[in-house]
């Protein structure tokens, strides 16, 4: 429950505040919304153009909660309210964005008008009202590592130096224009240029979370079940897409890039950290991952179906896992991450935060709300065709 006695670290009460959070009703938005709901005092004014992942916070209007939220459904690229809105409150976070990267290479200008163009306004209503911003970009940033134009054993590639991403010395990467993969980084590389220039120049407050493959219950959607049939979500929801319709996981080319995972849970604790400690955030750009739950595309598809099979009872296939070559699987232009190994000093310095749970436990805890959630609904729309004929 919101208790009123809550301190910050550097021991003083935390004041309640609103926030006005833009893109509320995706998967981090709702995992943030509800921490904010059941866990502290302060208002969310949430805007999206969808709300179902927080119907459970704002149906019935007899939660406890009810006062403290209040959804408006608005696209930010055409809505005069925007501005009111970031006004009446004294923080906004950003989440609003296109960053599935199925959609990177197929829907460049989307993608870009999404990730820099539509944010425009949101910094400049933050800095023109002096109102404080949190703003959400990506690990993409980054792009490729250094190591990755290593040749293939030079023992080079064991140094950290060359492969650890840090916020103020790692360079950004990215491969040629034609590989439009890259469309996604270079809007979010450059809205992060606009709000630091805002910063120096008209003395913005701003945080910049660069997120590590956040992952959880409610990331993306299930195709065909809550989102179209023939789109390609997330790496999580296409997987588990695969597991509960008993299909082979597919890995883009051989499954051999590495990611780090972080769950959400997790990852959420430490927005909190800097919504509630703006002295220590504001001004810094924060890597938030798991440097520790770090596998390959194919090692986590394996963890994924022995999980499955766990939480499920149904045994995994004869043939877990095929492969695929990225241009079928996403089409011309793609392009890919090698490795994403955060850096934690900076966070670790400014807010204590540190993530804990294991990637064997977030993938158990994910899966069950997986199966729980879909393999009813996956049954009756596979049952249907033959039950039609
Ligand atoms: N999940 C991750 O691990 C991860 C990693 C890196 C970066 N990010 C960044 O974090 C943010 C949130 O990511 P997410 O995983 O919750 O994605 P998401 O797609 O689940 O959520 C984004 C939300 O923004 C909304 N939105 C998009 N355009 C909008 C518009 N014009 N007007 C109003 N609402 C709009 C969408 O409807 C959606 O609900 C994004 O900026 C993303 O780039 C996420
Ligand atoms: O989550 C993040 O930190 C960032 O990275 C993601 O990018 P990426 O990790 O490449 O996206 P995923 O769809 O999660 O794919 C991870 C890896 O799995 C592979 N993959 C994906 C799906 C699939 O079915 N099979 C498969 O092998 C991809 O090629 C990629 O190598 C997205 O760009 C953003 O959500 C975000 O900015």
């Amino acid at each position: 429950m919101a208790s009123s006695n809550r301190v910050d670290l550097g021991g003083n009460p935390i004041k309640p505040i609103t926030i006005c959070m833009i893109g509320a009703g995706g998967f981090i938005g709702s995992h943030l919304c509800e921490k904010l709901m059941a866990e502290t005092p302060h208002k969310v004014l949430a805007l999206d153009v969808y709300n179902d992942k927080i119907k459970h916070l704002l149906e019935p209007d007899t939660l406890p909660w009810a006062d403290r939220i209040q959804f408006h459904r608005l696209n930010i690229k055409n809505d005069s309210r925007l501005e009111s809105l970031i006004r009446m409150a004294d923080l906004t976070i950003n989440l609003a964005a296109i960053c599935t990267p199925a959609d990177y290479n197929t829907r460049p200008l989307d993608t870009i008008y999404s990730n820099f163009i539509d944010a425009i306004p949101v910094v400049k209503y933050c800095s023109g009202n002096n109102k404080r911003l949190i703003h959400f970009s990506t690990c993409e940033v980054y792009g490729k590592t250094i190591g990755s134009f290593l040749p293939k054993d030079s023992p080079l590639r064991q140094d950290p130096s060359y492969y650890v991403l840090s916020e103020d010395t790692s360079p950004c990467i990215f491969g040629p224009i034609e590989k439009q993969r890259w469309s996604y980084a270079c809007a979010k590389q450059l809205i992060e240029r606009l709000i630091y220039a805002e910063g120096a120049e008209n003395g913005l407050d701003f945080t910049i979370v660069r997120p590590f493959n956040w992952i959880g219950p409610r990331m993306d959607f299930i195709p065909g079940i809550d989102g179209p049939s023939e789109g390609v979500p997330r790496v999580l929801a296409c997987f588990s897409n695969n597991l509960l319709r008993r299909e082979p996981l597919k890995l883009v080319d051989g499954g051999q890039s590495q990611r780090t995972f972080v769950y959400i849970k997790d990852a959420i604790e430490a927005v909190l950290l800097m919504i509630e400690n703006p002295s220590r955030s504001n001004g810094q750009i924060f890597n938030v991952g798991n440097p520790n739950n770090e596998v390959t595309v194919k090692q986590l598809a394996e963890m994924m179906t022995e999980v499955y099979a766990k939480v499920s009872g149904e045994p995994s296939l004869e043939t877990p896992t095929i492969d695929i070559s990225s241009e079928e699987f996403y089409g011309v232009g793609y392009d890919d991450s090698d490795k994403r190994i955060p850096d934690m000093t900076i966070i670790n310095r400014q807010l204590g935060w540190n993530p804990k749970t294991s990637l064997w436990d977030l993938l158990e805890s994910t899966l069950t709300y997986q199966h729980r959630t879909y393999a009813e609904a996956i049954k009756q729309a596979t049952a249907k065709p033959a039950a039609s004929s």
